[in-house]
């Protein structure tokens, strides 16, 4: 077709070119256009009298003009469908890419973005939708999918994404019901089809967050959406990663999933990266080599005339409330700090903030001094493990980043799920973060409770809970609202207590067991005849065999294993274990014995001071005073399933039993009123 300007262009234009048009393209002089190397259809300006057509490539416009109306609207017509149909193969196959997505599995939300912006360029390509009457059926309903997927709102998707989890689990009903003794609940369900890029599960103790972790490796495993290779399940020390192992292989009867704690996921990527396992220092392994260790390194400093006289200094100043320990205590006092720096001085450095802008104006001389005290022994240490072809933890960690990052470690895990979540630091957060970012739809589901958090002295950071997608980038957040483990007495006085911290985060609690009776029961006196008498209750009154936890904020005040094991014969229907507050995490049993709560030092909330070097080198600090002491009676209060019973001393009781009886919390009192015993208090 031969496109010719109106006669009356020669009188105001020189070059009155002609332009021709065939299924390839256009040609004006000898310029020739291929419709493939439009980006965008054929487009008509409009005149006073004339109008012209435009044709645009990616590098420049080529506009045809002093066409009379009709002649441009008939060429308009005809360019558009040559355009057409060379481009409708690029279009089909967006949309059934799209499609395909959208149909297989949980639309995540990064997904649907990405396909919006897809579907507004592809549509920006093409004529409005007035203008395409005359184009093919095919073409028209392409278009029609990319306006209905390019105009949807966040509503809209969240409605798309519960239709296909209300699908899935109607198909895994079976699978859901049978997971635990009850079906899983409705929430519990929903977090285990989520499937977005970042998943948080949030909820308090005993919601079934673990059970839920498992439950979603399980669905997508049945569902056919990943296999055992691809999953990376993450916990907190090895006692929690063999019983998720134990959980796993009961639950789903397999047992090629890797199931590991970080220190393991280190030693993993470093070999896999070096060909051979590195020699992981003794100091790493045992506490007490790394502190004798450190004694006699001091020991050989303090003979230096410059280090001795800084340390007298720093003990004469600073440990002023030891006045009356000698020289040697000190020195002791100062190795068991020496030791507590060490590994965070390192990961300081190695962080992206630098070192300076962690340490607090506030306390600066005694900051000073601390570094000046810690310098030469983390030298001499990170010497020692030169030396002796030696790495820590941290440097696993460490290491380990470095080797995700630079492509050396390729991940093969598309899922990472991760227990107990509140207790991660955060050169934790950045591997998995560098691992997550590896793949490329790979995701990352978080199970924790932030009034679980109770391990900030080894730099675990709560804010990466809080604050997960400021970190982590877009999330779905689920929260599980019913507790199975324990009964809504144990759980309105847990909740309400933590709860009296303004920043925790507010979450629903609903009990699977109900009860009229108080489950929190309060005993003054000695421990060690209360605890008899309640083991001696217990045993007597009990059809069945129990479990039961002695739990103490520190370890010293447990019964010892001879003790436990004559407890264990003598009452012979109970299991009875002796924990830490701390050791607790994660477990459960029928009843718990709280013992050790009295006020003052080594007491419950502990009071002890830290130095303000460690305080700047750990994670920022609560304003709430106990905020973490706080948490740990949560935590072992919410280990029990059935009944807790609180020992607490009566000449010194804990600050936290005294709010519990002056706020009138639902608790039993035991052969003892209030009133006597809050002038006993
Ligand atoms: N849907 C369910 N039906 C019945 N029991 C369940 C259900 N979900 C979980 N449980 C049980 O509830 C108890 C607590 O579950 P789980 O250990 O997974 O909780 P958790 O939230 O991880 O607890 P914590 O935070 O205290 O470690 C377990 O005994 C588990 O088997």
């Amino acid at each position: 077709m031969q496109l010719t300007r109106h006669w009356i262009s020669k009188f105001f234009i020189k070059n009155h070119v002609s332009l021709s048009i065939d299924a390839q393209g256009i040609q004006i002089d000898n310029i020739h256009i291929n419709w493939l190397e439009m980006s965008i259809s054929p487009n008509i300006n409009k005149g006073l009298f004339f109008n012209s057509i435009e044709f645009q490539t990616n590098k420049s416009k080529y506009n045809f003009n002093w066409l009379s109306k009709k002649t441009a609207r008939s060429a308009l017509k005809i360019t558009r469908q040559y355009w057409a149909q060379l481009h409708q193969t690029r279009l089909h196959s967006l949309v059934k890419k799209q499609k395909i997505e959208i149909n297989k599995s949980y639309l995540r939300k990064g997904t649907w973005l990405t396909f919006q912006q897809q579907a507004l360029t592809e549509l920006n390509r093409w004529p409005l939708i007035i203008d395409i009457y005359h184009f093919e059926d095919t073409i028209k309903k392409s278009l029609k999918f990319l306006r209905h997927i390019s105009s949807w709102n966040e509503k809209q998707l969240g409605t798309f994404q519960s239709k296909y989890i209300n699908n899935q689990r109607e198909k895994y009903r079976d699978y859901f019901n049978c997971l635990e003794s009850n079906p899983l609940t409705d929430k519990q369900q929903i977090a285990c089809i989520t499937n977005e890029q970042n998943n948080l599960i949030l909820a308090g103790a005993g919601t079934g967050k673990t059970s839920t972790m498992i439950g979603r490796v399980g669905y997508l495993l049945k569902s056919n959406q990943a296999t055992t290779s691809e999953f990376l399940l993450l916990a907190f020390g090895s006692h929690a990663a063999e019983e998720m192992k134990l959980r796993v292989s009961n639950k789903l009867k397999t047992n090629s999933i890797k199931i590991c704690t970080f220190h393991a996921l280190g030693l993993y990527i470093i070999k896999s990266v070096e060909s051979k396992s590195p020699n992981v220092t003794n100091m790493a392994k045992n506490e007490q080599v790394k502190l004798d260790w450190i004694h006699t390194q001091l020991t050989k400093l303090l003979a230096q005339e410059n280090y001795k006289t800084k340390a007298q200094y720093y003990f004469d100043t600073y440990l002023n409330a030891h006045k009356n320990t000698d020289f040697d205590s000190k020195k002791h006092e100062l190795a068991k700090l020496l030791n507590q720096l060490l590994g965070l001085y390192k990961l300081a450095l190695f962080n992206v903030n630098s070192l300076q802008s962690r340490l607090t104006q506030q306390n600066k001389a005694q900051i000073t001094i601390e570094l000046e005290l810690l310098s030469p022994i983390y030298q001499l240490y990170q010497q020692y493990l030169v030396d002796n072809n030696e790495i820590d933890f941290e440097d696993m960690i460490i290491k380990s980043i470095k080797y995700i990052k630079n492509q050396q470690f390729k991940s093969p895990w598309r899922h990472i799920l991760v227990d107990e979540f509140q207790d991660i630091s955060e050169p934790r957060a950045q591997l998995i973060k560098a691992l997550r970012e590896q793949v490329v739809d790979g995701t990352l589901f978080c199970v924790g409770d932030d009034w679980q958090a109770i391990y900030r002295f080894t730099g675990a950071d709560v804010s990466l809970t809080t604050r997960f997608d400021t970190y982590f980038g877009t999330t779905k957040t689920t929260s599980l609202d019913k507790t199975f483990r324990f009964n809504n007495s144990i759980s309105d006085i847990a909740t309400q207590f933590v709860m009296q911290n303004p920043e925790q985060l507010n979450k629903k609690m609903l009990t699977h067991i109900h009860t009229k009776q108080p489950k929190v029961s309060l005993y003054h006196g000695d421990n060690n005849t209360r605890l008899h008498s309640i083991l001696s209750t217990i045993n007597n009154t009990s059809k069945e065999s129990k479990s039961i936890y002695i739990l103490a904020r520190y370890k010293y005040l447990l019964p010892n294993t001879t003790t436990i094991n004559q407890l264990n014969n003598t009452y012979k229907k109970l299991n009875i274990n002796a924990l830490t507050f701390h050791a607790s995490k994660g477990k459960e049993a029928d009843k718990v014995i709280i013992i050790g709560l009295k006020n003052g030092k080594s007491g419950f909330p502990a009071q002890k001071k830290i130095s303000p070097l460690l305080d700047s080198l750990l994670p920022k600090n609560e304003s709430y005073r106990y905020a973490e002491e706080r948490r740990l009676f949560y935590v072992a209060m919410t280990r029990a399933k059935h009944q807790v019973h609180l020992i607490f001393d009566t000449h010194k009781p804990s600050i936290f039993i005294t709010e519990l009886i002056d706020n009138n919390y639902a608790i039993e009192y035991n052969e003892i009123s209030t009133e006597p015993l809050k002038e006993v208090i």
